[in-house]
């Protein structure tokens, strides 16, 4: 592609690993694992089982906890559903027995409604409360399971689903909930790596930003917990088998705190540091077997010593990347050639953003008080003003965030619904933040890549199993992320994680996320803010080219050579109200608003 090449990286530096390398830890642990029989040792088939195990349901968890932020710790609750729908499916004592895999399969259907039953408070309520929600769910399926002796047999227990031969034996076990691991590693990384997994740690990290993105959070956290939940059950129900014998007492409250630590101490947003979490929890308790009774307190001391030693747990730890130090003194060079390509087929901008008599207070305060504004195609529109005079809020009432108390906003004559934020990116509208919103764990790609979030069309089944039309999707996408991120002068920091951007790195990062709509229109929050003189004039240079594609552009700026040297309107504000209006000419000779705004 022509553009890429003139827009080559003024960086050397290293490439992303490829996938060989990234593949290489697990092939080496799968490989161990598949080692393993040839020891001989059955009580290691145990605890490798076991391992296993759990780690099938901590692969689902992960994605809730460690990508999602959800502090799910009462996940104990879906094995404990699991095991018991497999058991009581195999045994038989309710409904004719079932074979052992159909039971497991019902355990995995009842682990995902249930995932989702336990995952609903998330969509509502706060990290703190969704967490006890978990935990209550948890003490409530055990006491059912006391309970209700008929079926679970109560304190005295029920026995787990039988395997045909040759699982039967300990190490064809083994093999089999190796496999299973195997898999659920593979299914939970397509997702970790598709826009469902980008846009959950959007979602963690920079809510607001996700929502302008378009990223509706409600259906993914809901796909998230279908499957997060069926892991579990499968989990809970293979469980069962190991356990030969299950009472409520075997779903300890230890073993939920135990899925929970192993993703923190692994580390949020990777696959890798949870699995390795997983394997290390599951062994502590049997290397240090006389501190068994212990087994607790060593999982907090174990939480706090990662904590406060390695925040970002082990996954940091084996970041060796990100301990390479960047060139210093680097330039952000925009490249505006690249953004024919980029935006050559654009959402067309089929008429202008029209805001009249628009009254939005917060108590008191008029924060916009009867506002008219035009936003138009292919035009850069300024809108300046003393502190407090109304701009981000304007801004924030044409992204929807805010909800007009009076007043009209209709693009292209069509209303355009207010308080629904996540609704603009489909109808072109991109912005970007007065302060960066940005998931800095993630690469600077990764996060440029959320930004076309509403355009991707593969379900959430497609990304699970890595059907062509995601792939085909995944490459096109990381493409254009690299043709907006020339375009944004940031093509040689692709590959480096967001959080070691110098701050006017990530102005231009969020510029490059909001392109990657190819915008109708484009918002912009004091993109100059904290910007040396030269990044204001690339800056500009890149506003004027973005409008020269059709694009309309919205920016709020305290930097008037700025607005007067690349608008063509502007509108000046003072306490909620439009002061004056019109060519840069006009305002910078404007009487009142010299006195009241630009002085002297
Ligand atoms: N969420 C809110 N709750 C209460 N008051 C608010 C809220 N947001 C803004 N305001 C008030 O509304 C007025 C306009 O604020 P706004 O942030 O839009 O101004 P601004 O022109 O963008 O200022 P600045 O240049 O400092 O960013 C201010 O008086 C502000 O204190």
């Amino acid at each position: 592609m022509g553009v890429t090449d003139t827009a080559a990286p003024a960086l050397k530096l290293p490439a992303a690993p490829s996938a060989l390398a990234r593949l290489l830890p697990f092939l080496g642990l799968l490989a161990g694992a598949l080692l393993l029989p040839f020891s001989g040792n059955d009580y290691w088939a145990l605890i490798a089982t076991r391992a296993c195990i759990y780690w099938v349901l901590v692969s689902g968890l992960n994605l809730i906890v460690g990508y999602a932020g959800q502090l799910a710790i009462g996940y104990v609750a879906i094995l404990a559903l699991g095991a018991y729908t497999a058991s009581v499916l195999a045994a038989g004592n309710v409904l004719p027995a079932l074979p052992s895999f159909a039971a497991l399969g019902c355990a995995g259907l009842v682990g995902a409604v249930f995932g989702v039953v336990v995952g609903l408070p998330a969509l509502r309520l706060r990290t703190f409360y969704f967490a006890m929600t978990t935990l209550g769910f948890a003490t409530i399926v055990t006491q059912i399971a006391l309970a209700w002796q008929d079926v679970t047999g109560g304190g005295i227990g029920i026995p787990g689903p039988e395997m045909p031969a040759p699982l039967d034996t300990p190490w064809g076990y083994y093999l089999f909930c190796l496999g299973a691991a195997a898999l659920c590693t593979w299914l939970t990384a397509n997702i970790a790596g598709s826009r469902f997994g980008r846009a959950l740690v959007a979602v963690r990290d920079a809510e607001v930003a996700a929502e302008a993105c378009g990223v509706a959070k409600p259906r993914l956290l809901v796909q998230v917990f279908l499957l997060a939940g069926a892991l579990a059950g499968i989990a809970g129900g293979l469980f069962a088998t190991l356990q030969s014998y299950i009472t409520p007492d075997a779903f300890t409250f230890d073993l939920s705190l135990l899925f929970f630590i192993a993703v923190l101490i692994g580390g949020r947003g990777s696959i890798l540091g949870p699995l390795l979490g997983t394997i290390l929890l599951t062994l502590l308790p049997e290397v240090a077997a006389p501190l068994a009774a212990w087994s607790t307190f060593l999982y907090a001391a174990l939480l706090l010593v990662i904590v406060l030693a390695i925040p970002g747990g082990i996954a940091a730890l084996l970041d060796f990347r990100s301990r390479r130090a960047l060139p210093e003194g680097r330039a952000v060079q925009p490249r505006p050639e690249a953004l024919a390509t980029l935006l050559g087929h654009h959402r067309e901008a089929r008429g202008a953003i029209e805001l009249r008599g628009v009254v939005l207070a917060f108590g008191a305060v008029r924060a916009i008080d009867g506002l008219d504004l035009d936003l138009r195609p292919g035009e850069v529109h300024g809108l300046i003003g003393p502190n407090g005079s109304g701009k981000t809020t304007t801004l924030n009432v044409i992204s929807g965030y805010y909800r007009p108390q009076q007043g009209s906003l209709t693009l292209a004559g069509a209303p355009l619904p207010a308080g629904r934020p996540a609704l603009r990116a489909p109808q072109g509208i991109a912005r970007t933040f007065q302060t960066p919103r940005l998931v800095g764990e993630a690469t600077v790609l990764q996060n440029v890549m959320v930004g076309a979030t509403v355009e991707g069309r593969s379900t959430f089944l497609e990304a699970l199993f890595q059907l062509p039309r995601q792939r085909r999707e995944e490459r096109e996408m990381e493409a254009r992320a690299r043709l907006a991120l020339a375009a944004a002068g940031l093509a040689g920091l692709a590959d480096v994680r967001a959080d070691r951007l110098q701050h006017s790195e990530l102005r231009f990062m969020e510029i490059a996320r909001a392109l990657m709509l190819r915008p109708a229109f484009l918002m912009l929050d004091e993109p100059a803010a904290g910007l040396a003189t030269e990044e204001i004039k690339r800056l500009g240079a890149l506003i004027r080219a973005i409008a020269a594609q059709g694009t309309g552009v919205l920016l709020v700026e305290h930097h008037a050579d700025l607005i007067f040297d690349i608008c063509d309107r502007v509108t000046v504000l003072n306490l909620g109200r439009e002061l004056a209006a019109g060519t840069p000419a006009e305002i910078r000779t404007h009487k009142e608003v010299v006195s009241a705004y630009l002085g002297g």
